[in-house]
């Protein structure tokens, strides 16, 4: 397998919640898989199989209880929270089902977010990138808008335009098309699609629509902790 291209390994993950207490779940229970840059997954299973979890191990939001993960060719076994933080923020790019957009920021604000780092302030360079990335996801109309102003696909499509600001290798969309209409689904799902083949951004899309993830170049299966291994490996 080669190695150099791939942008995330799992190998023998497992996640359990509550560890060592009566409470103790676990919910994942060994998970072997590689992203390479460039591709397009589909995350898919039934609810409460694990997808979540498994993304925000990915996403290093919280860590695995058992296995490594690493995210960038580095081993996130042995990080303290800074590098974590460090490693996330120029890696990984976030899209949930819910925007979490800042309501009383514009969407230009909204999208500068990430780019503030330890700076903290914003720069001329970071508003440009910014009105790029809107103007990319078709919204340089609406840079001035406040966020609660905007449509629930416009909301979406700062998010994702947030999402890529910091240029991540592995972008992580967690039913970023559940809470929208089809039209909004389509044109939210066309623009991962096109930043994955312009940029090669590797894109995990968990989704319960059986027609996107048809359209995506593989699918996982989490079913009960555990990812199919026919679709983890197929092409
Ligand atoms: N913090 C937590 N503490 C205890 N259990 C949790 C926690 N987070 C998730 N779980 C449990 O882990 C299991 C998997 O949840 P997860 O959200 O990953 O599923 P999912 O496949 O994303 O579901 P859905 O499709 O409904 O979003 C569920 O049984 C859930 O109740």
């Amino acid at each position: 397998m080669a190695g150099d291209d791939v942008v995330v390994r799992l190998q023998g993950v497992r996640k359990a919640f509550n560890p060592g207490l009566p409470s103790e779940v676990e919910v994942l229970h060994g998970i072997d898989l590689q992203l390479r840059r460039g591709e397009f997954c589909a995350v898919v299973g039934p609810s409460g199989s694990g997808k979540s979890t498994l993304l925000n191990l990915i996403g290093l939001l919280d860590r695995p209880t058992a296995g490594t993960l690493a995210v960038c060719g580095q081993d996130t076994t042995h990080m303290d929270d800074a590098a974590l933080t460090h490693l996330r923020g120029r890696s990984i790019g976030f899209v949930f089902q819910y925007h979490h957009l800042i309501g009383a920021f514009t969407a230009l604000e909204n999208v500068m977010m990430p780019m503030l780092g330890d700076a903290g302030f914003p720069t001329r360079a970071m508003r440009e990138r910014a009105l790029e990335l809107l103007g990319r996801v078709g919204l340089n109309h609406r840079c001035d808008n406040l966020a609660t102003h905007l449509s629930g696909g416009e909301q979406q499509r700062v998010a994702v335009a947030r999402a890529l600001a910091m240029r991540p290798a592995v972008l992580l969309a967690d039913e970023p098309t559940g809470n929208l209409d089809t039209r909004s689904a389509e044109v939210v799902f066309g623009l991962l699609r096109d930043v994955n083949r312009e940029q090669g951004t590797a894109v995990l899309f968990v989704t319960h629509n059986p027609a996107l993830a048809a359209r995506c170049d593989r699918t996982l299966e989490v079913v009960d902790g555990l990812v199919n291994p026919q679709a983890a490996v197929a092409g």
